[in-house]
């Protein structure tokens, strides 16, 4: 194994998926730091952006960080990133009742992985993906987030109801990371 790379998170349950998915598969050494990295407002790509100079610059290594939005179509696109804020005050519920007065529940989940190497000429690199979904009164366990209340389209279960297995087949962190494997088994 050649090159070594920084995963930068606070989140555990983050961590424990991406470890989950990536498996064995991903030819490089990924180390964690877990950092409570200064977030900017902005759109989605900027944020992540950002994010990930500012990992960069306190580690002086190769990084990636990842940022995930939670999006209400009838709220367009809100909370989005700002989605961390609204859950630690509302919880699951609040973010449900936040749509009362809206006819349209469905939501997107967008996860976005963002990559730095450091070297001279290279700049940050973003590998995206998103879930579509509706947004549900909350079932389901309660140990990661907004789990409870977001129901992936075509499925009668929520995340947080599904097996772990199940959502990592098709959550938006699935969906980002098989781009980012894809980019580093080319890359190697
Ligand atoms: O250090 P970082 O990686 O930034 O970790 P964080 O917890 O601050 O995470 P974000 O800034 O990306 O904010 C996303 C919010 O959404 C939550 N979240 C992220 N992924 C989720 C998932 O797959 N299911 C449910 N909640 C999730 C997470 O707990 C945060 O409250
Ligand atoms: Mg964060």
């Amino acid at each position: 194994m050649s090159k070594k790379l920084t995963f930068v998170t606070g989140n555990v349950k983050k961590l424990e998926e991406i470890v989950k998915i990536l498996g064995s598969n991903f030819p490089f050494e990924l180390n964690n730091k877990s950092l409570d990295l200064p977030e900017l407002q902005g759109e989605i790509n900027e944020i992540s952006v950002k994010k990930c100079m500012e990992a960069y610059k306190q580690l002086n290594t190769p990084v990636i960080v990842e940022d995930t939005c939670l999006c209400f179509n009838g709220l367009k696109g809100l909370p989005g990133p700002y989605i961390k804020w609204f859950l630690e005050k509302l919880g699951p519920e609040g973010l449900y009742k936040m749509l009362d007065g809206f006819e349209d529940k469905s939501a997107e989940a967008v996860c976005t992985f963002a990559y730095y190497s450091g070297e001279n000429d290279d700049e940050v690199v973003l590998f995206q993906g998103r879930t579509k979904g509706v947004i549900v009164d909350p079932r389901g366990p309660r140990d990661f987030g907004w789990d409870p209340c977001f129901q992936p389209e075509g499925y009668n279960q929520t995340y947080a109801e599904m097996a772990k297995d199940e959502k990592n087949k098709i959550s938006h962190r699935y969906r980002a990371l098989d781009k980012l494997q894809t980019y580093f088994i080319t890359n190697k």
